[in-house]
Protein backbone atom coordinates (compact mmCIF):
# COMPACT_ATOMS: atom_id res chain seq x y z
CA UNK A 1 0.00 0.00 0.00
CA UNK A 2 2.81 2.37 0.96
CA UNK A 3 4.21 2.16 -2.64
CA UNK A 4 1.18 2.44 -4.12
CA UNK A 5 0.28 5.55 -2.37
CA UNK A 6 4.23 7.15 -3.29
CA UNK A 7 3.38 6.35 -7.16
CA UNK A 8 -0.48 8.32 -6.51
CA UNK A 9 1.38 11.38 -4.72
CA UNK A 10 3.94 11.52 -7.85
CA UNK A 11 1.07 11.05 -10.46
CA UNK A 12 -0.72 13.79 -8.81
CA UNK A 13 2.38 15.93 -8.04
CA UNK A 14 3.58 15.78 -11.95
CA UNK A 15 -0.12 16.16 -13.75
CA UNK A 16 -1.36 19.04 -15.64
CA UNK A 17 -4.31 21.01 -14.57
CA UNK A 18 -6.54 20.91 -17.97
CA UNK A 19 -9.49 22.41 -16.44
CA UNK A 20 -10.00 24.06 -12.72
CA UNK A 21 -12.73 23.45 -10.40
CA UNK A 22 -14.59 26.64 -10.84
CA UNK A 23 -14.25 25.70 -14.72
CA UNK A 24 -15.99 22.61 -14.15
CA UNK A 25 -18.59 24.07 -12.53
CA UNK A 26 -19.10 26.97 -15.01
CA UNK A 27 -19.47 23.57 -17.69
CA UNK A 28 -22.12 22.08 -15.44
CA UNK A 29 -24.29 25.30 -15.81
CA UNK A 30 -24.51 25.07 -19.29
CA UNK A 31 -24.79 21.52 -19.68
CA UNK A 32 -27.82 21.57 -17.09
CA UNK A 33 -29.37 24.36 -19.22
CA UNK A 34 -28.98 22.28 -22.33
CA UNK A 35 -30.21 19.37 -20.43
CA UNK A 36 -33.24 20.94 -19.02
CA UNK A 37 -33.83 22.46 -22.38
CA UNK A 38 -34.44 19.31 -23.78
CA UNK A 39 -35.62 16.83 -21.14
CA UNK A 40 -37.95 18.60 -18.56
CA UNK A 41 -41.33 17.35 -18.88
CA UNK A 42 -40.51 14.21 -19.56
CA UNK A 43 -39.74 13.00 -15.98
CA UNK A 44 -36.59 11.05 -16.86
CA UNK A 45 -34.84 8.22 -15.14
CA UNK A 46 -31.31 9.80 -14.71
CA UNK A 47 -28.92 6.57 -14.37
CA UNK A 48 -25.39 7.38 -12.88
CA UNK A 49 -22.59 5.05 -14.22
CA UNK A 50 -20.89 3.74 -10.86
CA UNK A 51 -18.39 4.41 -9.92
CA UNK A 52 -16.57 7.41 -11.78
CA UNK A 53 -20.34 9.26 -13.07
CA UNK A 54 -21.10 9.90 -9.25
CA UNK A 55 -19.01 12.98 -8.93
CA UNK A 56 -20.99 14.48 -12.34
CA UNK A 57 -24.11 13.30 -11.73
CA UNK A 58 -24.48 14.57 -8.26
CA UNK A 59 -23.51 18.41 -9.15
CA UNK A 60 -25.78 17.34 -12.32
CA UNK A 61 -28.84 16.19 -10.46
CA UNK A 62 -28.96 20.08 -8.18
CA UNK A 63 -28.82 22.10 -11.43
CA UNK A 64 -32.04 20.08 -12.42
CA UNK A 65 -35.01 21.85 -11.61
CA UNK A 66 -37.65 19.48 -13.13
CA UNK A 67 -39.27 16.25 -11.69
CA UNK A 68 -37.03 12.97 -12.38
CA UNK A 69 -36.07 9.82 -10.93
CA UNK A 70 -32.43 8.67 -9.92
CA UNK A 71 -31.14 5.29 -10.34
CA UNK A 72 -27.74 4.02 -10.74
CA UNK A 73 -26.07 1.52 -13.09
CA UNK A 74 -22.37 -0.41 -12.04
CA UNK A 75 -20.45 -1.45 -14.73
CA UNK A 76 -16.21 -1.58 -15.05
CA UNK A 77 -13.77 -2.57 -17.06
CA UNK A 78 -10.50 -0.43 -16.07
CA UNK A 79 -10.66 -1.47 -12.43
CA UNK A 80 -7.18 -0.43 -11.54
CA UNK A 81 -5.98 -0.26 -14.93
CA UNK A 82 -5.28 2.40 -17.28
CA UNK A 83 -6.33 0.53 -20.37
CA UNK A 84 -9.75 -1.33 -20.60
CA UNK A 85 -11.28 -4.79 -20.88
CA UNK A 86 -14.06 -6.64 -20.91
CA UNK A 87 -16.87 -4.90 -19.28
CA UNK A 88 -17.84 -6.35 -16.05
CA UNK A 89 -21.77 -5.98 -15.16
CA UNK A 90 -21.49 -5.53 -10.91
CA UNK A 91 -24.21 -5.54 -8.80
CA UNK A 92 -28.05 -5.37 -9.86
CA UNK A 93 -29.02 -3.82 -12.71
CA UNK A 94 -32.11 -0.93 -12.60
CA UNK A 95 -35.68 -2.08 -13.36
CA UNK A 96 -38.49 -0.49 -14.26
CA UNK A 97 -37.27 0.97 -17.84
CA UNK A 98 -39.66 0.18 -20.35
CA UNK A 99 -41.18 3.13 -22.10
CA UNK A 100 -38.95 6.22 -20.22
CA UNK A 101 -37.26 8.69 -20.96
CA UNK A 102 -33.22 7.97 -19.78
CA UNK A 103 -30.35 10.22 -19.32
CA UNK A 104 -27.66 8.42 -18.39
CA UNK A 105 -24.57 10.26 -16.57
CA UNK A 106 -20.33 9.11 -16.48
CA UNK A 107 -17.51 11.09 -15.93
CA UNK A 108 -16.31 10.02 -19.50
CA UNK A 109 -17.06 8.73 -22.94
CA UNK A 110 -13.23 7.21 -23.85
CA UNK A 111 -13.41 4.15 -26.18
CA UNK A 112 -17.01 4.49 -26.10
CA UNK A 113 -17.81 0.63 -25.09
CA UNK A 114 -19.09 1.36 -21.70
CA UNK A 115 -21.67 3.50 -22.82
CA UNK A 116 -22.39 1.57 -25.91
CA UNK A 117 -23.34 -1.46 -23.76
CA UNK A 118 -25.62 0.68 -21.07
CA UNK A 119 -27.20 1.98 -23.87
CA UNK A 120 -28.08 -1.05 -25.72
CA UNK A 121 -29.05 -1.98 -22.17
CA UNK A 122 -31.61 0.17 -21.76
CA UNK A 123 -33.42 -0.13 -25.13
CA UNK A 124 -33.15 -4.04 -24.11
CA UNK A 125 -35.42 -3.24 -21.17
CA UNK A 126 -37.67 -1.44 -23.72
CA UNK A 127 -36.53 2.51 -22.65
CA UNK A 128 -38.39 4.84 -25.08
CA UNK A 129 -35.48 7.29 -25.41
CA UNK A 130 -31.94 7.04 -24.17
CA UNK A 131 -29.75 10.27 -23.99
CA UNK A 132 -26.41 10.21 -23.09
CA UNK A 133 -24.37 12.95 -20.73
CA UNK A 134 -20.85 13.07 -19.72
CA UNK A 135 -18.10 15.61 -18.05
CA UNK A 136 -15.24 14.73 -20.57
CA UNK A 137 -15.93 13.62 -24.34
CA UNK A 138 -12.32 11.86 -25.80
CA UNK A 139 -13.48 11.42 -29.11
CA UNK A 140 -9.38 10.45 -30.86
CA UNK A 141 -9.96 7.57 -28.69
CA UNK A 142 -13.21 6.36 -29.88
CA UNK A 143 -13.90 2.85 -30.75
CA UNK A 144 -17.52 2.49 -30.47
CA UNK A 145 -19.89 4.27 -33.09
CA UNK A 146 -21.35 6.58 -30.45
CA UNK A 147 -21.08 10.11 -29.06
CA UNK A 148 -22.23 12.01 -26.49
CA UNK A 149 -25.53 13.79 -26.55
CA UNK A 150 -24.40 16.07 -23.64
CA UNK A 151 -20.74 16.89 -22.83
CA UNK A 152 -18.94 19.31 -20.83
CA UNK A 153 -15.08 19.30 -22.84
CA UNK A 154 -13.81 17.53 -25.23
CA UNK A 155 -10.16 16.18 -24.11
CA UNK A 156 -7.22 15.11 -26.01
CA UNK A 157 -6.37 11.09 -25.82
CA UNK A 158 -4.87 11.22 -22.50
CA UNK A 159 -5.53 9.55 -19.33
CA UNK A 160 -7.06 11.95 -16.77
CA UNK A 161 -8.52 11.94 -13.24
CA UNK A 162 -10.38 13.80 -11.17
CA UNK A 163 -13.99 14.68 -10.84
CA UNK A 164 -14.98 11.11 -10.00
CA UNK A 165 -12.20 9.97 -12.72
CA UNK A 166 -9.53 7.56 -10.82
CA UNK A 167 -6.05 6.98 -11.67
CA UNK A 168 -5.53 3.35 -10.52
CA UNK A 169 -8.52 3.63 -8.21
CA UNK A 170 -7.71 7.08 -6.32
CA UNK A 171 -7.50 10.48 -6.94
CA UNK A 172 -10.92 10.70 -7.77
CA UNK A 173 -11.60 12.95 -5.16
CA UNK A 174 -9.66 15.84 -7.15
CA UNK A 175 -11.99 18.87 -7.25
CA UNK A 176 -10.89 19.88 -11.28
CA UNK A 177 -9.27 17.62 -14.43
CA UNK A 178 -5.84 16.75 -14.55
CA UNK A 179 -3.84 14.91 -17.44
CA UNK A 180 -1.31 12.04 -16.22
CA UNK A 181 2.04 13.37 -17.40
CA UNK A 182 3.80 10.77 -19.81
O1 LIG B 1 -15.48 4.73 -22.94
P1 LIG B 1 -14.76 3.62 -22.24
O2 LIG B 1 -13.38 3.38 -22.80
O3 LIG B 1 -15.56 2.37 -22.14
O4 LIG B 1 -14.44 4.12 -20.77
C1 LIG B 1 -15.33 4.90 -20.02
C2 LIG B 1 -15.65 4.23 -18.71
O5 LIG B 1 -14.45 3.95 -17.99
C3 LIG B 1 -14.56 4.43 -16.67
O6 LIG B 1 -15.11 3.46 -15.83
P2 LIG B 1 -14.24 2.29 -15.20
O7 LIG B 1 -14.39 1.06 -15.98
O8 LIG B 1 -12.84 2.78 -14.95
O9 LIG B 1 -14.94 2.10 -13.80
P3 LIG B 1 -15.13 3.20 -12.66
O10 LIG B 1 -16.34 4.00 -13.04
O11 LIG B 1 -15.33 2.42 -11.42
O12 LIG B 1 -13.89 4.06 -12.63
C4 LIG B 1 -15.48 5.61 -16.80
O13 LIG B 1 -16.10 5.91 -15.57
C5 LIG B 1 -16.47 5.16 -17.84
O14 LIG B 1 -17.56 4.46 -17.27
O1 LIG C 1 -8.83 8.87 -19.04
C1 LIG C 1 -9.48 8.24 -18.16
N1 LIG C 1 -9.35 8.52 -16.85
C2 LIG C 1 -10.05 7.87 -15.88
N2 LIG C 1 -10.90 6.90 -16.14
C3 LIG C 1 -11.09 6.57 -17.43
N3 LIG C 1 -11.89 5.64 -17.96
C4 LIG C 1 -11.73 5.71 -19.27
N4 LIG C 1 -10.83 6.64 -19.61
C5 LIG C 1 -10.41 7.22 -18.46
Amino acid sequence: MQQQLEEIRLIEASAELLYSQAEVEASLDRMADEITARLAGSHPVVLCVMVGGLVTCGKLLTRLHFPLQVDYIHVSRYQDRTHGGDIAWLGRQPENLAGRNILIVDDILDQGYTMQAIVDFCYQEKAAQVLTSVLLDKPAARKAEISPDFAGFSVADRYVFGCGMDYKSFLRNAPGIYAVMP
